[in-house]
């Protein structure tokens, strides 16, 4: 239910009929209606005829511009010229949650502000939200209302049909309907017209406000009371169905006060629910689909064996039925050989002999046709099963084939399932990288670096989850992002990005690595020559959002210090030996004398940090201190002067690599090496506090208790979006280290900074 003015409303005046002032041809306090007559004014006939001829023509006039005519008075135009206006609304989302209602006039795109009135859409807040295309989400929820009862067919098709995303309903089907409802409007002299009264100033009548304060009442989980003005409006002023409205769609939970949840806030959390039981849903039909692909696996190799084991006997008989052929063959040759053996060429014997008995020939004969019967018998029962087994064979290819065609099909549907789960799970972490937005929450990230030998003593079962194993015991952790070794500095990157753009609007913005020496702190804050890291990344992503936008003018400055046993220097400066002091005012944080360097392209980025890490390493030779014992902090200012609206935001991206965070035992430590345990001790305990300040409310922050936590004030404080990583290294040796680093993630991970100021200034727009 937006609060936009809507085209129903502005072509409404009482009674349905435009009341028209007549400058021109009556006394300027003369108003004339449907009602009044010329004559009881004492006008004759012809004056009253030529009186009536021009408010007609008046009246089509104002039908014609009446909409024109009233937009102007909303917007507070003294004229009431009518303009071309296009009354396509269009919805622009903006990533706080709030919802423009914005319409396109001569050209120029407007919305009504709370307190100037109908004002062009800022241009800064372009790049803070989106367009919603209606059109789009309502083509593309048509799959998900399969079983879903649908409008009658009337109310489809036409310009008035559309559809809508409502938490809690999915997508639903709007209409604009044509129902007559009280609309509460003003007596405007200047004009003689009824004029809409905007929202706002709606909402101070008692009439309004009695009713807007019965349905907060009953539903104390809606704060927004212009939200409950405008359903007023239009459910005609019934409180009752306003309340039963909003009961319809979100249930019972308003009718409890939402403490310390926005609406937004509920509206993120019904949708994460409802996206959290699609994915569940999902999960549960690949698993079913994974179950049957697996189910007619088994079933493809069943057969697949069984056709084997068929073609073997097929060939088996086949060997078989030569053989006996070839057995026949031989006794058949040795019957005719012992048939038709010739007598012997001696002369004729003294007695007749014979070669063999009748008898024995005659069982021999009976023999062979017994042969010759069986093996007859035998090739047709060969002949019958191999045809029998060429139907069955042939069966079971198309059989294999089915199912072959069943498991491609399957295997699509379960690579759509798979697709759709994935975009699922996006769209999930982009709403709770919105609620996180609205909950200002510190991000914490862990990054676990590679192990030469291979040999880990951690796990990463899921992209938030690390497991370390300590004794056969496994302790989980939990963050908001988890890089595991093979991770690459792209991946980290993306990671950090959606927090480091809102600099460009005016925020303050923080990241920080923590972790002991040699976790890979500086590999991630500022890699290497050809995998540069966070600080050169994140530096280069906002010159070029800068760039990108032609309309804003940006200046954009870098500064580096390092902060050694609590002495702080300046690494951009000639004179990098003197120390600098803090300076507090309000509240911001300064340190006077500090060098700035200007930057804009990447070649300046790499030449100013280069120039900055050669004055580290130099003094820390000078000093026989390794660059690691010191935090180093690089910052980046981000000025913008909106050349349209005039708007200058101030926002700072500060990079801190903070010193390795290993305990050192008192015992190795000795000399200049126990005073720089001790000042790191110093400020990485502070900086605890300082976490454990605002993760548990307190009203006091110590932050001035080192200088670290000092010059982070306004970076960690609720003004802030800030983000940790968590460096560990997963070797056996470092296992201490590395759960203490995990614990301090966790610990940190509570924190809840609040929604981030942006810190911008209205100054006059330049012509
Ligand atoms: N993710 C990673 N991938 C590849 N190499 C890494 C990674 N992390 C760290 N390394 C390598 O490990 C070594 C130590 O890392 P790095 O210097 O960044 O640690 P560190 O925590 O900053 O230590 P210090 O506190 O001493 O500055 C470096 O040689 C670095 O290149």
């Amino acid at each position: 239910m937006g609060s936009g003015a809507s085209k129903k409303q502005l072509h409404e005046t009482p009674k349905g009929t435009p009341e028209i002032r007549n400058s021109s041809t009556g006394p300027s306090s003369a108003v004339f209606d449907e009602t009044s007559s010329g004559r009881e004014m004492g006008l004759s006939k012809a004056e009253e005829d030529e009186i009536q001829e021009e408010i007609e023509r008046m009246a089509q006039r104002f039908n014609k511009t009446g909409e024109a005519i009233n937009d102007d008075f909303v917007a507070g135009s003294s004229t009431a010229q009518a303009d071309e206006v296009s009354l396509a609304f269009e919805s622009f989302l903006h990533k706080n949650g709030t919802l423009y209602t914005c319409f396109t006039q001569n050209g120029t795109r407007l919305y009504f502000d709370e307190e100037k009135g109908l004002i062009p859409f800022p241009q800064e807040l372009y790049g803070q939200g989106r367009f919603i295309d209606m059109q789009n989400w309502f083509s593309s929820s048509s799959d998900s209302m399969e079983n879903a009862l649908v409008p009658d067919p009337s109310y489809m098709g036409n310009e008035r049909t559309s559809g809508f995303y409502l938490p809690g309903k999915g997508m639903v089907t709007t209409y604009i309907f044509e129902e007559r409802t009280n609309v509460c409007k003003y007596f405007d002299s200047h004009s003689g017209a009824w004029l809409i009264l905007p929202l706002q100033w709606e909402m101070n009548l008692d009439f309004v406000k009695y009713r807007v304060q019965q349905v907060k009442e009953a539903l104390p989980g809606i704060t927004d009371y212009k939200e409950i003005a405008a359903s007023l409006r239009q459910c005609n002023y019934n409180p009752d169905e306003v309340i039963s409205v909003y009961l319809a769609i979100f249930g019972d939970s308003l009718e409890s006060s939402l403490e310390g949840q926005s609406f937004e806030e509920t509206f993120l959390h019904r949708d994460l629910f409802e996206r959290d039981s699609r994915i569940e849903s999902l999960n549960h039909k690949l698993q079913e689909r994974e179950k049957e692909v697996e189910n007619l696996q088994v079933r493809c190799r069943c057969l697949q064996e069984e056709n084997q084991r068929l073609t073997h006997m097929t060939q088996f008989l086949h060997a078989r039925v030569a053989e006996i052929e070839a057995e026949q063959e031989r006794i058949l040759e040795k019957m005719k050989a012992l048939q038709y053996t010739p007598p012997p060429p001696t002369p004729v014997p003294k007695k007749p002999q014979q070669l063999f008995e009748p008898k024995k020939l005659a069982r021999l004969s009976k023999a062979a046709r017994d042969l010759n019967i069986s093996n007859q018998q035998l090739k047709a029962t060969v002949s019958l099963s191999l045809s029998e087994f060429g139907q069955h064979i042939s069966k079971l290819g198309s059989v294999i084939l089915e199912l072959k065609d069943f498991e491609l099909g399957s295997t699509k549907e379960i690579e759509e399932l798979r697709t759709l789960y994935k975009r699922e799970a996006l769209e999930r972490k982009l709403l709770y990288n919105q609620l996180q937005e609205l909950r200002g929450n510190i991000r914490v990230f862990c990054r676990c670096r590679p192990d030469p030998q291979g040999l880990t003593l951690v796990e990463f079962p899921s992209d938030d989850q690390i497991i370390v194993n300590q004794n056969g015991s496994k302790k989980k952790f939990q963050f908001d992002h988890v890089f595991a070794p093979h991770c690459t500095q792209e991946d980290v990157f993306d990671g950090t990005l959606p927090i480091i753009k809102s600099c460009v609007d005016g925020y303050n913005i923080c990241i920080l690595a923590y972790g002991q020496t040699g976790s890979g702190k500086t590999y991630t804050m500022m890699g290497t020559e050809d995998k540069p890291g966070v600080n050169i990344r994140s530096i280069r992503e906002l010159l070029r959002i800068c760039q990108e936008r032609e309309k804003i003018k940006y200046t954009t400055k870098i500064s580096m210090l390092e902060i050694y046993n609590e002495t702080i220097k300046d690494l951009l400066s000639k004179n990098p030996s003197n120390s600098l002091e803090i300076r507090t005012q309000g509240k911001s944080v300064m340190v006077p004398g500090l060098t700035e360097i200007e930057v804009s392209t990447e070649a300046d980025i790499k030449e100013t940090i280069a120039l900055g890490e050669k004055i580290r390493t130099v003094a820390s030779t000078k000093m026989n201190t390794e660059s690691s014992r010191s935090h180093l902090m690089v910052t980046l200012h981000v000025n913008g002067t909106d050349s349209i609206s005039g708007v200058v935001s101030y926002g700072t991206l500060t990079l801190c690599d903070l010193a390795g965070s290993e305990r050192i035992s008192k015992t190795e430590a000795t000399g200049q090496r126990l005073v720089e345990a001790a000042a790191i001790n110093k400020s990485l305990t502070a900086l605890g506090q300082v976490f454990t300040a605002l993760k548990n409310n307190t009203l006091h922050v110590p932050y001035r208790n080192s200088k670290l936590t000092h010059l982070l004030q306004p970076s960690i404080s609720s003004s802030a979006k800030a983000c940790v990583f968590v460096n560990v290294s997963p070797d056996a040796k470092s296992l201490g280290e590395t759960l203490s680093s995990l614990q301090f993630g966790s610990s940190i991970q509570q924190v809840a900074l609040g929604k981030a100021t942006q810190h911008i200034v209205h100054a006059k727009p330049e012509k």
